[in-house]
């Protein structure tokens, strides 16, 4: 699947919805046993999150993309396929939270392309599976310091981390995702689903458990006018870090 939404790729309502009825359609298809996920935007994995659907919108809109923001998760952390992030830009926030939700990471050994969960530096909080994701694969202590002070890590930095698993050229991107690919794909599909299973059950029940309740946090939370605020101040800086 190539991400393919300039000018940053980023989650808006339209491309979460597209998204996840794009997994849904590979994971009904019995030929499909493995999804390689990359971007068609220059330098640029995916922004996180389309900011402009957390502002200045209805309670009903924050809602309907929260619930869609949700559905992406389940369906990418809970998929039965092989699913490996060929993460050729930048890739903050929900962009890390959809490499982190695979289960292997190669990334573009360029030190201006950057990953992590910067939230904190917006002045929100990453919702409680964005830091199960995390912690799942770099572990408590580190995912703890990365969360609070909203990290984004250069490349090199999140292979140390083990925020990725390994670094590549950036034409050999393609090369080396598919020789993941063809490598978790020689097991037997029964054994490796039941154990990834095993090993994200737990995170996955949580949110499932919690769904409603997680929706009405968001929304009571992105309601505030101080979140509000720092949102719209974070958007003129996007803006005019530009001009
Ligand atoms: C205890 C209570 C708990 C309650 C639970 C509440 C939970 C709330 C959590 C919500 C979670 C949010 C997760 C997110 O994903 S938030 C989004 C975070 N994303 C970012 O911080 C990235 C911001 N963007 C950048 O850093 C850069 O744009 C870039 C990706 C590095 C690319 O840089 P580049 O120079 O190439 O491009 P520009 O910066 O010029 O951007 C081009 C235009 O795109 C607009 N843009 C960029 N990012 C976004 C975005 N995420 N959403 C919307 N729009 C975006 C940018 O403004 C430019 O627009 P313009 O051309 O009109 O100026």
């Amino acid at each position: 699947m190539k991400f393919k939404s300039p000018p940053v790729n980023s989650l808006s309502l339209e491309f979460l919805t597209e998204f996840s009825i794009g997994l849904e359609k590979l994971e009904n298809n019995r030929a499909c046993r493995g999804v390689i996920i990359t971007s068609a935007v220059p330098k640029i994995f995916s922004s996180g999150l389309d900011i402009t659907e957390m502002c200045g919108k209805s309670v009903e809109h924050y809602g309907e993309f929260w619930r869609a923001v949700q559905e992406m998760w389940l369906r990418l952390y809970g998929s039965n396929m092989v699913t490996v992030a060929a993460v050729n830009g930048s890739s903050p926030a929900g962009g890390c939270l959809i490499a982190l939700s695979c289960d292997y990471r190669i990334m573009a050994e360029n030190p201006k392309f950057s990953i992590g969960l910067n939230e904190a530096q917006l002045g929100i909080v990453a919702p409680f599976w964005f830091k199960d994701t995390f912690v799942n694969v770099v572990g408590h202590r580190i995912a703890e310091r990365s969360l609070q002070l909203g990290s984004l890590h250069p490349a090199p930095e999140a292979q140390r981390l083990g925020l990725v698993d390994e670094l590549v050229p950036e034409e050999k991107l393609m090369e080396k995702a598919a020789a993941v690919m063809a490598q978790w794909l020689a097991l037997p599909d029964h054994a490796r689903q039941l154990t990834k299973t095993m090993m994200r059950k737990a995170v996955l029940d949580r949110l499932v458990a919690h769904r409603e309740e997680d929706i009405k946090n968001f929304i009571t939370f992105v309601s505030k006018e101080s979140i509000q605020k720092s949102l719209r101040m974070y958007m003129e800086m996007l803006k005019k870090r530009k001009s």
